[in-house]
Order: structure tokens, then C-alpha cells, then sequence
């Protein structure tokens, strides 16, 4: 995830954290310890029944600890009135849990409303976190949840989630019930609200690829939430603690790590570019006879238009016409994954990178994208 411009986020604290429901032999949770620094996102990952929920819900009391200590912001979570608390803390679950006979506004509205914020105040606020959900509140605001899509419904639990600006937000497998499509676009927009924001978030999916994706820290859960590896993604990609962790991360852990990389942190690769009018064989000069060699022909306003290989240019066409059209091109803040999805998909095994206008700024390779992989590895190994 992205380093955000501030932190509003506050550090959480478990120490030796047990739960032991009523009537069962083990506990679900069993003295767990660990820091979750503020203003970061922490996933928790692992086995169904392993105690991911529990754990997180012991966070705003949802769940009352058997024993040990909770700190939010260095007070102790366990000496304050759980209403109070809960009020401090966002809260989003799988299918959103809005209120069926709430409208939008109503929902969004909800705790600031318990808070006894005003009336104008809590407008106002409702507005703007449908906004920053991405959502107009003109069209949304008087609708209920049933007339909104599942994404929606997840976007405006987020926005209820946030309404009251709590330091921290929990989010229970908050995407899990939305397709893969729709999933990816919250998980941009979760990203793009963390760097805005800069909340402690603790986050808890079964999808290791998600984890991968959000966290700043993964924990890796065991049974009995006994934590099994806690670090970066990064880290974890590259030195799996032990073969559980190792099973949980899957096969194509190379691959992942492509994920964590954005294409303009590599050196990009530069190719001979013509304009559109430009002479074809002034080009076909400068791509030489090797094999292999491929331009790029650019319009007035320098964005790529096609690629050219040495016989496209003795075929008589002009550069607007010659070899074939640039179908797929990349940002600089894709993912070096997205990167290699578009090298592997081109003929030539080149990926093109624009810029925000739409102009020509470099190329990626295949060699370019396992130069990266091997940086990655070194990087870990010497760390
Ligand atoms: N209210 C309860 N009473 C008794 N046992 C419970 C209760 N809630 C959960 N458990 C048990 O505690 C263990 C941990 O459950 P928990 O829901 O925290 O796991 P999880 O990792 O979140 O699972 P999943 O990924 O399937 O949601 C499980 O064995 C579960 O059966």
C-alpha cells in the first residue's frame, strides 16, 4: 500500500488476548500479542474458524475478552463504556449490515446522530462522505438499501463507517460478497481513501491476494488466532515464515510480488519513435535491419497511435497506416502486475507507458519486469 500524507490513525495494542466462549473446551482465541501501528492497514488472514473475527470484534468490544489487555491510542479499551467505544470506531461487515428500513443518508448518518452532532452538521457530513465513497448524494442520499447494487451498499457501509471520523475502522471480509470486478474497484478505492486518510484499519479477508494488496502488514492467523507471521507483504512473499504460511501464500509468489511494484519505479526502456507524417523510411533507417526491432509512431499530440517492424515500412503504407494499432497501454502507477499482463498479451512482448495525457513516455519488457523480480529478492535477502 502507499505511504499517505497523514495519519489520523491511532496504535492498537493486544496483549496476551484471550477468548474463551462459553461451553467450549479450547479457546477460540489464545494469548495473542501484537501492535498494529497507527494510521496503517493491518490484514488479518487465515483458515475459516481460525478466530480472525473474534479477534478483530475484541477490538471494539463487539466480543468481550476472557482476558488480557486492549489499548486504542494508548487508552485501555477494556476501562470505557463500550457504547462509547464503538462509537470511536468504525465497523464495516460483508454485505455492508446497513439498516434495511434506513435510508442512505440515514444510515451514513447514524452515529453522528448518536453522537448528538446537529442537524446541519450531520447533512453536511453525509454529503460529503458520500462523495468521497464515490457516490452522488443527490441521486443516493433517499434511496434504501435494497434499491442499490451490492457494491453501493459496501461503498455506503464504508462511508457510515467513516462518518463520525473515527481514528480507527475495522472491516470484516467488507468485499467478500461482490464480484471480482466490482471488488477490485472497492479495493482501489479502499487504497485511494487509506492514502487520503491515513486511518488504522484492520482488515480481515480469506483472500490472500486482497491481503497482498491492502496491507501495509499482513498477519497470517493460525487456530486459536495463534499469529504465525506478521510482517509486510513484501517479507512475507519472499520468506514465508514456515509451510502453513508457505500453503496460504499459494503457488506464484514471484508473480504477486509484481503486485507491490508500480511501473514508475523501474527504469523504463525507450523504443524509436516517428511521427504520423514523418517518412517511413527515415524510421525504417533508424530501426535498423536487426530482428526483432519495433518503433512506436506517435500523433501530433505524441500519443502512440502503432508499431512498426523493419517490413511494415517497405509495405508502401504511410506511419498512420503501417504496421498495427497500439491496443493496450500503461499507466505510470500501474502495477508492474498489469505491466506483465500487457507484455505477455503483445506480439512484440513490449508494454507501452503514458502519461496523464495520454503521451508516450517509455516502454516496459519482459526483461525490464524480471529485473524487477530479482531487485525485489535481493532487496529481502540483504534486509
Ligand atoms: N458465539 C460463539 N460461541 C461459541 N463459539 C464460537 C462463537 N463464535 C465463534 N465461535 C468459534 O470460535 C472459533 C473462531 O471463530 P471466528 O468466527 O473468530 O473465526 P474466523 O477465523 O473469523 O472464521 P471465518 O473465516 O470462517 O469467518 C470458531 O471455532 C467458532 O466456531
Amino acid at each position: 500500500m502507499s505511504e499517505h500524507s497523514k495519519v489520523s490513525g491511532v496504535e492498537i495494542e493486544l496483549t496476551e488476548v484471550t477468548k474463551r466462549y462459553s461451553g467450549q473446551k479450547t479457546p477460540a482465541v489464545e494469548s495473542v500479542s501484537m501492535t498494529i501501528p497507527a494510521g496503517e492497514t493491518v490484514v488479518f488472514v487465515g483458515p475459516s474458524g481460525c478466530g480472525k473475527t473474534t479477534t478483530m470484534k475484541m477490538i471494539n468490544r463487539l466480543i468481550e475478552p476472557s482476558s488480557g489487555r486492549i489499548t486504542i491510542g494508548g487508552q485501555d479499551a477494556l476501562g470505557l463504556d463500550p457504547d462509547e467505544l464503538r462509537r470511536r470506531i468504525g465497523y464495516t461487515i460483508q454485505q455492508a449490515g446497513l439498516f434495511p428500513h434506513l435510508t442512505v443518508a440515514q444510515n451514513v448518518g447514524m452515529v453522528p446522530g448518536l453522537l448528538k452532532w446537529e442537524k446541519k452538521r450531520i447533512a453536511d457530513r453525509v454529503e460529503e462522505m458520500l462523495d468521497l465513497v464515490g457516490m452522488d448524494p443527490g441521486e443516493f442520499a433517499g434511496r434504501y438499501p435494497r434499491q442499490l447494487s451490492g457494491g453501493q451498499q459496501q461503498r455506503v457501509g464504508v462511508a457510515r463507517a467513516l462518518a463520525a471520523d473515527p481514528p480507527v475502522l475495522l472491516m470484516d471480509e467488507p468485499f467478500g460478497a461482490v464480484d471480482p470486478i466490482t471488488r477490485g474497484n472497492l479495493q482501489d478505492e479502499l487504497l485511494r481513501l487509506q492514502a487520503e486518510l491515513g486511518k488504522t484499519i484492520v482488515f480481515v479477508t480469506h483472500d490472500f491476494d486482497e491481503a497482498v494488496k491492502l496491507g501495509h502488514r499482513i498477519a497470517v492467523l493460525g487456530e486459536r488466532s495463534r499469529i504465525l507471521q506478521y510482517d509486510t507483504p513484501e517479507a512475507i512473499l519472499a520468506n514465508p515464515a514456515d509451510d502453513t504460511v508457505a500453503g496460504f501464500v499459494g503457488a506464484g509468489a514471484s508473480l504477486k510480488q509484481l503486485t507491490l511494484r508500480r511501473v514508475r519505479e523501474v527504469e523504463l526502456s525507450e523504443v524509436p519513435t516517428a511521427g504520423s507524417g514523418d517518412s517511413p523510411s527515415e524510421l525504417a533507417e533508424r530501426l535498423g535491419r536487426r530482428r526483432g526491432a519495433v518503433g512506436l509512431v506517435l500523433d501530433a499530440r505524441r500519443r502512440p497511435l502503432r508499431w512498426v517492424t523493419p517490413p511494415d515500412l517497405t509495405t508502401g503504407f504511410a506511419l498512420d497506416r503501417a504496421g498495427r494499432a497500439v491496443e493496450d497501454t500503461v499507466a505510470m502507477a500501474s502495477t508492474l502486475h498489469d505491466a506483465l499482463e500487457a507484455v505477455l498479451t503483445d506480439d512484440d512482448g513490449l508494454a507501452v507507458v503514458t502519461g496523464s495525457r495520454g503521451e508516450y513516455i517509455g516502454v516496459v519488457t519482459m526483461d525490464t519486469l524480471m529485473a524487477a523480480v530479482r531487485a525485489m529478492r535481493d532487496e529481502l535477502e540483504t534486509a
